[in-house]
């Protein structure tokens, strides 16, 4: 079960607008095929109301409304009334898991909440919708008050709940006592479904879902990206890649469809994905070390079953101080371009030598890098060049930029206005393009900053993501100016696109 867009979205800063929840629960249900997704917690908000309805609206013409889940509370009616009026048909209910949740917080005896529980499902049973129970803070209730946790499930295990979800609601598991809990459960319930819902307090959430399956529960719970409370849940990337490769299990999930997923998660969420998070970092499957570039080149001897390609991802080779002829060769290969030995020793050369100044190179500064090493011109090579350009900046107006550019010798001018110098840039080259029917790559990030480390002349560097033909690519521009780093990275753009 994913909670991207329940615990998911109780990460802090976290806020998903009605038309992201119901693409999210699109991308989860239809393109990863996940079994079941939690939307959202009963009662939160009006906003809430509104977007569960909409999810709910599309899964009931699509036949997936029981798949859709709604935390709720026990609350008499309350919670079941919203779940019922949003148009869902599961309620997940937050039970007390411990005997602190229910004597501290709730201010009552277990009897008491019992009772109460009892009451909530009756309702539900009446109205059609269908219960799961949450047994929140259940590894805290398990550890230190386990006579709790045992009369509450003897209360409730023959009543028309279809789920008991077990919650590390604080984190504090680790895979040993993971085990040892979760089988403790299935042992005394082997009738009883159980689910594990971990979080990430001890970066242990993974490795505890790892020790939960194999105990033996029924379904984990993960989120997009480890989104959740705090330092988030299991991620949905890992554990699939767990579960296949470390339990030789099978899961409906379809991994090739991961990455697109947490990108589309990263920029709803605004939640930056670390570029080390296994499986879906940006650099997680860049070989940077000259050693594994050469032994790549020599029947792979340096990829594990962690193929990119299973995930939608490609493997590339970085450049910089610890490359070494093996790296250059492979980014020069998917350019197309050929060096003898002595060329190739003295970009080597270079690419060590602007690594040792914390410089980034990517494959698309290459030729730069060879027309200045080897003193002749590949520029020529570019099919495309930037022959003028102005930009205006004016209080008040529109910036507006005019260029000439020129493809494959041929001059083209053209003019427009834009939210900014570089947007404005944009949309006249795109002038140009849409005239002559090219197709334009769609540009998906933009980032500036001072190259690594800081430097004293003030250089910036402009990263832009780019998508064209379904490829995700990047290129760099470093310049004094902000605008004129990022159209450099424009030009290297439009000649990568030519290749
Ligand atoms: C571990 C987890 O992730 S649990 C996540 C549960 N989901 C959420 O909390 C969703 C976001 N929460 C909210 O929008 C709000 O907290 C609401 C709408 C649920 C309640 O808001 P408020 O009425 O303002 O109460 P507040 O948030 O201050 O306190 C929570 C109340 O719920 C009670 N409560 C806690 N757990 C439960 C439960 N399982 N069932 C019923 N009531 C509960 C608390 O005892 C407290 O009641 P009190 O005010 O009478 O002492
Ligand atoms: C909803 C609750 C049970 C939860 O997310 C947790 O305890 O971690």
């Amino acid at each position: 079960m994913d909670t991207t867009l329940r615990d998911g979205e109780q990460t802090s800063g976290v806020s998903f607008a009605a038309h992201e929840k119901l693409n999210i629960a699109q991308v989860l249900l239809n393109d990863l095929g996940v079994n079941r997704v939690e939307i959202a917690s009963a009662r939160v908000s009006d906003g809430e109301f509104e977007a569960v309805k909409r999810v709910a609206a599309w899964a009931e013409r699509t036949g997936n409304l029981h798949k859709l889940e709604v935390l709720g509370f026990v609350d008499g009616d309350a919670s079941l009334n919203w779940i019922e009026s949003a148009g869902c048909r599961v309620v997940n209910l937050l039970c007390k898991g411990s005997y602190k949740h229910v004597t501290e917080q709730l201010r009552k005896l277990p009897e008491q909440h019992i009772a109460d529980i009892r009451s909530v499902v009756s309702l539900a049973t009446e109205k059609g919708i269908e219960v799961n129970v949450y047994l929140e803070d259940w590894s805290n209730g398990i550890k230190n008050s386990p006579d709790y946790v045992f009369q509450l499930i003897d209360a409730l295990k023959d009543l028309p709940i279809r789920r008991f979800m077990l919650p590390d609601t604080l984190g504090i598991l680790n895979p040993g006592n993971t085990y040892e809990f979760c089988k403790q459960m299935l042992d005394r319930y082997p009738d009883l479904h159980f689910d594990f819902h971990a979080h990430n307090d001890y970066d242990l959430a993974v490795a505890n879902v790892y020790s939960a399956v194999r105990a033996g529960v029924h379904g984990v719970h993960t989120t997009i990206n480890g989104l959740g409370e705090r330092a988030g849940n299991a991620p949905l990337s890992s554990v699939i890649a767990v579960i296949k490769d470390h339990l030789n299990g099978q899961t409906s999930v379809r991994e090739e469809k991961i990455n697109a997923a947490s990108r589309l998660v990263e920029t709803y969420s605004g939640i930056h994905i670390a570029p080390n998070r296994p499986i879906i970092g940006e650099h997680v499957f860049t070989q940077c070390a000259g050693v594994h570039a050469d032994g790549d080149s020599k029947n792979n001897l340096y990829c594990n079953d962690l193929i990119p390609e299973r995930f939608g991802r490609v493997r590339e080779y970085a450049l910089g101080k610890t490359s070494g002829k093996a790296n250059i060769r492979m980014n020069l290969e998917s350019l197309g371009i050929d060096v003898d030995d002595d060329s190739m020793r003295k970009i080597t050369e270079r690419i060590i030598e602007l690594g040792d100044k914390k410089e980034m190179v990517t494959t698309e500064d290459l030729p730069y890098i060879i027309s200045d090493v080897l003193h002749h011109d590949t520029m020529t090579d570019q099919r495309i060049r930037i022959l003028n350009y102005s930009l205006s900046l004016a209080q008040g107006l529109r910036p507006v930029a005019t260029i000439k550019i020129e493809i494959d010798g041929e001059a083209y001018q053209e003019s427009a206005c834009g939210d900014g110098q570089y947007d404005a840039f944009v949309r006249a080259l795109r002038k140009i393009y849409s005239d002559l029917g090219r197709p334009f790559p769609m540009l998906t990030n933009y980032s500036v900053s001072i190259p690594p480390g800081g430097r004293t002349d003030a250089f910036v560097q402009t990263i832009i993501s780019w998508n064209y033909a379904g490829v995700d690519f990047k290129t760099r521009g470093l310049d004094a100016d902000q605008t004129e780093a990022a159209i450099k990275a424009t030009l290297k753009m439009l000649n990568k696109i030519e290749q």
